[in-house]
């Protein structure tokens, strides 16, 4: 069997920073029209190219070959992990892909990078961190410049729907953990915001509200839609309930948490492959693209499925992550000074048995 050609970026290609998390960078390919090939573009003081709102917005391809149409790009930063993309994309292809339909997923396909790019993106990323656009706490991150790869990745922002809006939530753990006690009032993703929000507080740093994903994939739409009303950008909760409810993807994404229950304290080896699948399942981004028009079509994927990895030391954050909810109380909910959003305190509590005669 033939491997299918490897795809490379133009030499010339003009990428402007669109947002970035702890381990990769996303770029937005901006298109220049062939006789202006850099109208528009700002240089800042370094002379760095920093392309205005009004190109990273334009539904025009310009000069961009088709196959970079609806795409944009995903560059690995320098972090401890130092994973390639290569190995990346091995695992997701084998490892989640199948778990999913490919219009469930942020499609991720690797593309050869032309050389200087990684280098002319760091100086963008330095640039952008002078001008006061980069979050704070990612400040002092560069890309990894022995990577000789990128991603190219469906584009879930609404460039080319200017009148949607994109909501971007994560699902996180839509079960509770096995290893927390019987009598828990806290799931475990509730658990972890509060603790981690009690250690914010003494620090005097800002709190984090969410939801309780347990509301999320709730058999009740009302708990659906308490839920969104606690999703952060989310402009009509009322729509975006009604899109999330018994939502066919987000109850697969359930179900496949289920089918590999066993994280917590209990299951297999926390280095395992199945372990870090398990946590993979807890951690992903679900983009939800909702058109303006009610009758058109809602685009709902799944992206950040890296395959985590339990090396590193990861695997002894899991478990000490876990003992601490458990010791220190946090699955009873004794230590709030806050009133809680987990479903499993009061009236929204899940029936732990749906299929028992009552
Ligand atoms: O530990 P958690 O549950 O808070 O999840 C971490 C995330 O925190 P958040 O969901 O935003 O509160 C965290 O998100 P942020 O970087 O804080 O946005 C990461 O996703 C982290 O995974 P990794 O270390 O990048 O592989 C996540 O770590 P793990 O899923 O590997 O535990
Ligand atoms: N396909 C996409 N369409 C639109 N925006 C995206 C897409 N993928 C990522 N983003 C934006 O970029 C941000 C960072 O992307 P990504 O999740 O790939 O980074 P990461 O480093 O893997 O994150 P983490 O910190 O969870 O490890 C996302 O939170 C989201 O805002």
């Amino acid at each position: 069997m033939t491997k299918p050609s490897l795809l490379e970026l133009p030499p010339g290609v003009q990428l402007v920073y669109l947002a970035e998390g702890g381990a990769n960078v996303i770029f937005r390919f901006v298109a220049t029209a062939p006789s202006k090939p850099t109208s528009g573009i700002k240089k800042d003081a370094k002379n760095i190219s920093i392309p205005p709102p009004s190109t990273i917005n334009s539904t025009e391809h310009g000069n961009l070959p088709a196959r970079f149409h609806g795409k944009l790009l995903r560059l690995r930063k320098e972090t401890a992990a130092d994973l390639p993309y290569t190995e990346i994309v091995r695992n997701f292809d084998t490892i989640i892909r199948p778990l999913f339909r490919p219009d469930e997923l942020v499609d991720q396909t690797l593309v050869r990078l032309p050389e200087g790019l990684l280098a002319r993106c760091n100086e963008q990323l330095r640039a952008i961190e002078r001008s006061g656009a980069r979050p704070a706490k990612r400040h002092g991150a560069s890309l990894c410049l022995t990577e000789p790869f990128g991603l190219l990745i469906t584009d879930m922002t609404t460039a080319g729907d200017p009148g949607a809006t994109l909501t971007e939530l994560k699902p996180k753990w839509l079960i509770q953990s096995p290893s927390a006690p019987a009598t828990a009032l806290r799931c475990r993703t509730c658990a972890l915001r509060e603790m981690k929000n009690q250690r914010a507080r003494r620090r005097g740093q800002n709190e984090q509200r969410s939801f309780c994903p347990l509301d999320l994939v709730s058999d009740r739409f009302e708990n659906v839609l308490h839920a969104t009303g606690r999703i952060k950008g989310c402009k009509d909760r009322t729509r975006l309930a009604r899109i999330l409810y018994r939502n066919p993807t987000l109850l697969k994404l359930q179900s496949h948490q289920k089918a590999r229950r066993d994280v917590g304290l209990h299951g297999p080896p926390p280095q395992s492959r199945e372990m870090s699948l398990a946590m993979t399942l807890r951690d992903c981004t679900m983009f939800v693209k909702i058109p303006q028009d009610e009758k058109s079509p809602v685009e709902i994927r799944l992206g950040d499925l890296d395959l985590k990895i339990g090396a590193g030391g990861k695997a002894e954050y899991w478990r000490d992550m876990e003992t601490q909810l458990i010791n220190h109380g946090w699955y009873r909910g004794c230590n709030n000074q806050t009133p809680s959003e987990c479903a499993l305190q009061g009236p929204r509590r899940p029936n732990p048995n749906p299929n028992a005669l009552t």
